[in-house]
């Protein structure tokens, strides 16, 4: 089964980037997980220790166990593991990337949700217009950034 067997989910950031305010990246991560739960029976809840479904750090070039490693600025800016046990649905951005809410760099708010569409189940689209198209294309992040090609997907998923 691609997705979680269940819709509670829990997640836990563990380490935060100097590049923003705390408060701005907890509500980009915050406003990532909502596209989700918006369309889906979803319902996420942060926790501050132990070990959560969603497990979110801001990492560089290789890391802990990770089997997947950063390649310093620009190119790949996070990755996320499908769901499941242990480094399943846990989430990393890129530390060598510049962070930010609004202006240059990139916009942790859109690269969360894609992110996150990978850690709840969801893998690449070739819809050019989709939140989950391979490449980043900074779009309005008020904008919705969920396409129909998205939400079929998760729905596919999480009916
Ligand atoms: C092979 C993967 C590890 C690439 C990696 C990715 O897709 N992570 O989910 C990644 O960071 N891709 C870049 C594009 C690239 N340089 O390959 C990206 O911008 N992904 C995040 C993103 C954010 C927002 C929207 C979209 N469409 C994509
Ligand atoms: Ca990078
Ligand atoms: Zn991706």
């Amino acid at each position: 089964l691609p997705g979680w067997r269940k819709y509670n989910l829990t997640y836990r950031i563990i380490n935060y980037t100097p590049d923003m305010a705390r408060a701005a990246v907890d509500e980009a991560i915050q406003e990532g997980l909502e596209v989700w739960s918006k369309v889906t029976p979803l319902k996420f809840t942060k926790i501050s220790k132990g070990i959560a479904d969603i497990m979110i750090a801001f990492r560089t070039r290789v890391h802990g166990r990770c089997p997947r490693y950063f390649d310093g600025p620009l190119g790949v800016l996070g990755h996320a593991f499908p769901p499941g046990p242990g480094l399943g649905g846990d989430t990393h951005f890129d530390e060598d990337e510049n962070w930010t809410k609004d202006g240059a760099g990139f916009n942790l708010f859109l690269v969360a949700a894609h992110e996150f569409g990978h850690a709840l189940g969801l893998s690449h689209s070739n819809d050019q217009t989709a939140l989950m198209f391979p490449n980043y294309v900074s779009l309005d992040p008020r904008k919705y950034p969920l396409s129909q090609d998205d939400i079929s997907g998760i729905q596919s998923i999480y009916g």
